[in-house]
């Protein structure tokens, strides 16, 4: 994917100087950022810290070789294009190299303006689709593909793409749309998938807090700082760091996290050394981020940095094909989770369920048929046995007076509440009573933070 906001960089790596002065002029004069390294352990070091969409690379070289660099790309950055130069008696080297996996070779002396048409168009072929190579691992399966309209089909249209390459992409939509999700399949369909994919709340974070959690510290920099301290944003090493609810991050954090993504380049708090860090950054807000900028609360810098590639999910009000797929994900979900036969909606329930507005979007729905599952009878989900908030439906109102349409949440709660009264407090009995297994219970117990060893001790 084509990174429009930035030109595009190359990195030329050959000991002998005058071959990296020529290559830059030729390039740079084409418009490409061009970075040069004079071996292939500086060549290492700058791929970590910068964006590089092609490398050209000598084959004989001391300390580390041509094929030793392509072997390390392609373990640290597959699907990177190398081409490698070489003299005619470093011919045969240069074609297996080919063979295990660089684009191409060309000989030395090369035409300049041959090999700078044949770099652009390496680059535009991958700006849709990285070179073929055997290194490169599968993409991820489709698993998301019986959830899907035709409208969200087209945003995982964009995800395949955006996926394949590097640049930070912002995601953006209401909560609950499914943000965290979009980000974890750009990274499990991408080639860092083995890597570590990190979540960062950082709206739930207090802004005290954020820094040392994103940087680490070192110990002794404050008063709580009782060892070192590796950050969120290290431990996204080679992999993604997904920073969810950026909206809400301070102005100093602000412009932390818009020097790390220039250089690439971390300091623990309280560290004098900078440490190099190569992660993909997919950042996320419900917030609109346009008028943050207009309040003054949001750095515009940091916006387009951020946003490279922006993707949009829509709310679930306006993407409603997708309300009978998710209900049917869900119910085979919950029903397997909980250990209990698979249950049916009714024709009457599925237009209930497609007819309400989901302010609170998958979340929501994916909640009221964990719940639903839990209360309904005779293996049936009715629109009674969503109890949502502030919803009245006519079933609802139908439904018996001491129900009186709690929230679902609450009333969930208090279901369990009254089969471990029931059991005295004895969770595998009450597990029986419901009919739902005992993992089941354990998880809401846990989830609701219901005290069932009081209720025990009562009894
Ligand atoms: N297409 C989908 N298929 C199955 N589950 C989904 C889908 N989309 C969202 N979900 C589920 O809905 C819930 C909310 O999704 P997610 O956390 O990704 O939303 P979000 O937009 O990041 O929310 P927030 O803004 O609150 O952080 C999660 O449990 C997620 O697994």
């Amino acid at each position: 994917m084509k990174n429009t906001s930035q030109p595009q960089s190359v990195l030329v790596v050959d000991d002998d100087r005058n071959v990296l002065e020529v290559l830059d002029a030729r390039l740079s004069s084409c418009g490409l950022t061009v970075h040069k390294a004079d071996g292939g352990r500086k060549a290492l070091g700058i791929l970590k810290t910068h964006r590089i969409d092609l490398v050209v690379s000598d084959v004989k070289m001391p300390e580390m070789d041509g094929p030793a660099l392509l072997a390390e790309i392609i373990r640290t950055k597959p699907g990177l294009p190398v081409i490698f130069l070489t003299a005619y008696a470093n011919v045969p080297d240069a074609v297996k190299a080919v063979k295990s996996g660089a684009v191409d070779y060309v000989e030395k002396p090369f035409d300049g303006k041959a090999l700078t048409e044949k770099i652009q168009s390496i680059l535009r072929d991958s700006e849709d689709e990285q070179p073929g190579r055997t290194a490169e691992p599968e993409p991820a399966p489709d698993s998301d593909d019986d959830t899907i309209s035709p409208a969200m089909k087209n945003l995982h249209g964009l995800v395949k793409k955006v996926a394949r390459s590097n640049v930070n992409v912002l995601v953006l939509g209401e909560s609950g749309v499914g943000k965290e999700r979009i980000a974890n399949r750009i990274h499990q369909m991408g080639p860092r998938r083995k890597n570590p994919f990190v979540v960062v709340d950082c709206g739930a974070t207090p802004a005290g807090l954020l820094e040392s959690e994103l940087f680490g510290h070192v110990k002794g920099s404050f008063t709580h700082a009782v060892s070192d301290k590796k950050g969120l944003i290290e431990t996204a090493d080679t992999g993604t760091l997904f920073l969810d609810e950026i909206g809400n991050i301070s102005h100093e954090m602000q412009i932390r996290l818009l020097r790390f993504i220039e250089d690439r380049t971390i300091r623990r708090i309280g560290g004098l050394k900078g440490k190099p860090v190569d992660c993909r950054i997919i950042a996320a807000t419900n917030a609109d981020l346009g008028e943050a900028i207009k309040a003054g609360q949001f750095r515009e810098d940091l916006f387009f940095r951020l946003r490279v590639v922006t993707l949009t999910i829509p709310p679930l009000r306006d993407r409603k094909a997708d309300i009978p797929l998710l209900v049917d994900h869900f119910v085979r979900q919950f029903c397997r989770q909980q250990q209990v036969e698979t249950v049916r909606i009714p024709e009457e329930t599925m237009g209930w369920l497609c007819d309400y507005s989901w302010p609170g979007n998958v979340r929501e729905l994916k909640n009221a048929i964990e719940g639903g599952i839990v209360l309904c009878r005779n293996n049936t989900l009715r629109p009674e046995d969503f109890h949502l908030t502030g919803i009245t439906t006519d079933a609802c109102e139908q439904s018996t007076a001491d129900d009186n349409c709690l929230s679902l949440e609450e009333s969930e709660k208090n279901t369990i509440l009254r089969a471990l009264e029931q059991t005295g407090g004895i969770q595998k009995e009450a597990a029986e009573v419901l009919g739902i297994s005992r993992r089941a219970i354990h998880y809401k117990i846990k989830k609701y933070g219901i005290d069932a060893g009081s209720i025990k001790a009562r009894h």
